[in-house]
């Protein structure tokens, strides 16, 4: 068992520009962000933020069981998902979607998962952007249940490498003190037309 295995994330402070952070967050006021109802062992639970999925057509995605039609990237968006493919084109030039969480205040959160869904392509990256507040993302083994915190900050630009959904886990702790609102983009690459076959 290694004891000091670091996570395999390499995170890159201030990646996008203040007046781009501005631009993305004014057009996210229009965003049709959802409250999501899952239902665990025969009790619905809203989840405690609200989200909305933008993709490539026939990008469809499943969120504890719902399907999520893929909506069309606003035009902010899809700037920064080409300043990604051109900064850092290793991770990001198969990125067809973006899951966005929206957290109101430090009482919304995520509890502890892996992004390990079957339409994410195996051992791709996942680039994650934040904006508005500062929060905590705790990453933890998922055998050594070591943990690792990461303070993520408008604009600050976290790349979940290939691999690491395997191994690790990540949470979004709810923080008290915190009490504005914060949205994060996880940019994906998914297997197009993985739902289709299906329906
Ligand atoms: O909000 C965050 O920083 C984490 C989001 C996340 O883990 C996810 O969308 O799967
Ligand atoms: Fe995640």
């Amino acid at each position: 068992m290694t004891q000091h295995e670091s996570p395999p994330v390499t995170l890159i402070k201030q990646f996008l520009p203040p007046k781009l952070c501005q631009l993305l967050w004014q057009e996210s006021q229009n965003y049709p962000l959802e409250k999501i109802v899952i239902q665990v062992f025969g009790k619905y639970h809203p989840i405690p933020r609200t989200q909305v999925w933008f993709a490539d057509s026939g990008c469809d995605y499943k969120y504890s069981g719902s399907l999520i039609r893929a909506l069309p990237w606003p035009q902010e968006l899809a700037k920064i998902r080409l300043l990604l493919t051109q900064k850092l084109p290793e991770y990001a030039t198969h990125i067809n979607g973006v899951l966005v969480n929206h957290y109101v205040d430090g009482q919304d959160c995520m509890g502890w998962h892996s992004d390990n869904e079957p339409e994410i392509v195996k051992d791709s990256a996942i680039l994650s952007l934040t904006l508005g507040a500062a929060r905590d993302f705790v990453v933890r083994h998922k055998v050594t249940k070591q943990k690792f915190n990461y303070l993520l900050a408008e604009g600050d630009l976290l790349i979940m490498h290939g691999g690491m959904q395997q191994a690790w886990e990540h949470a979004l702790p709810k923080r008290a003190r915190v009490n504005s609102p914060r949205l994060n983009y996880t940019f994906r690459h998914i297997k197009p037309d993985f739902y289709q076959k299906f329906n």
